[in-house]
């Protein structure tokens, strides 16, 4: 993670602007209302500064901390509210001032559906037919979530998971270029979840460009072209899987019965090397961004010695990179080559 705020548009420099979905920069959202410092009454402001890029046909993953403002920005993104400045596009038109001709090219699932919950799944979904252009027709969308053997029930029968399942099909009912998709998969079972991420994947094989807030990491690396995670209103980290995950260091530990012998090992390694206690056993711990020399100096240093029992490496995840932006720039590793 470098110091300046990063942007989750490309590292290579942006892509074409015909090449982008949704292209958002320097958004800002403020809530009115008091604000949160005592006796301030600047209102709140929930998004700061935001870049984001989506190419046509891909997938981006907002992540972020609880507040961060992921439903703040893709509200704004979605057209549903302006932004307090900055500049959002989607399919190069403003999806706020130009919501007539945006709204039919894009498919919305909100966190909260909302739907009547005396109508049953049927009639919901009939209405809403009713109001798009060269809509799929209602069987196909029950189908392709999995919801025809519900098509009589009322809505408000239906278990959470099911209303997601509803809200998907109508979000995609209307053939989007572009999908919008708030925290899809929550409340879902393991099984389902697989399901909805098989039918993302055939959208995007398709062509879909979807934009997904999510809290399953999983999510994101089973479906995600590229990451963002949000954090306090801004981009924290941004790139592929891989990108994000280069930025964690490897962590090593190993069992020592003497710690006073890590005093020779300390300058092999130019690395710190802490010990704390598990499992009743004192383990050495440390943090690379380069793994193969220091696993290398370790094997090297342990030669003849009865240390490095029980070695463990972890390489970096994006739990750990999600963990690292949750905890604040202070506990931010410098980039991979910089000396730790
Ligand atoms: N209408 C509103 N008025 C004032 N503050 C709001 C309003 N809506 C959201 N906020 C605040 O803005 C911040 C961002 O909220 P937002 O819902 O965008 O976050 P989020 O990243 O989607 O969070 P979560 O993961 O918990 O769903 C939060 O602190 C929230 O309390």
């Amino acid at each position: 993670m470098t110091a300046a705020a990063p942007s989750a548009t490309s590292r290579t420099g942006p892509p074409p602007e015909d090449d982008l979905a949704v292209e958002v920069r320097g958004l800002r959202r403020r809530y009115r209302g008091p604000g949160r410092r005592r006796g301030a009454d600047e209102g709140f402001e929930a998004v700061r500064g935001v870049d984001l890029d989506v190419r046509r046909g891909e997938l981006l993953a907002l992540l972020g901390t609880n507040g961060a403002g992921k439903t703040s920005t893709l509200e704004v993104v979605e057209g549903l509210a302006p932004p307090s400045s900055g500049t959002v596009r989607v399919l190069g038109l403003d999806p706020y001032a130009d919501r007539a001709r945006v709204r039919p090219r894009i498919g919305i699932m909100l966190q909260e559906g909302g739907f009547p919950g005396a109508l049953t799944v049927t009639e919901m979904a009939t209405l809403w037919h009713r109001t798009l252009d060269r809509p799929r027709s209602v069987a196909e969308v029950l189908r392709l979530v999995v919801l025809e053997h519900r098509a009589g029930a009322a809505i408000e029968s239906l278990s959470g998971g099911e209303r997601r399942r509803l809200d998907l099909a109508l979000a995609l009912m209307g053939r989007p270029e572009v999908l919008f998709l708030d925290e899809p998969t929550t409340g879902l079972d393991p099984q389902s979840r697989r399901t909805t991420w098989d039918l993302v994947r055939g959208l995007l094989d398709a062509g879909t460009t979807v934009l997904l807030t999510t809290h399953h990491l999983e999510e994101a690396e089973e479906l995600a072209d590229r990451i963002a995670i949000l954090h306090e209103g801004a981009v924290a980290t941004a790139g592929t899987l891989h990108d994000v995950v280069a930025r964690q260091p490897t962590r090593i530990s190993f069992a020592v019965d003497d710690p006073a012998q890590l005093d020779t090992l300390r300058p092999v390694l130019g690395a710190a090397v802490g010990l704390d206690q598990q499992g009743g056993r004192r383990r050495a711990r440390l943090e690379t961004f380069d793994a193969p020399a220091a696993l290398a100096a370790l094997l090297r240093w342990s030669e003849g010695r009865s240390e490095l029992a029980d070695l463990t490496v972890l390489p970096g995840t994006l739990e750990q990179a999600f963990l690292d932006v949750a905890r604040g720039p202070a506990a931010t590793p410098p980039p991979p080559g910089a000396p730790r």
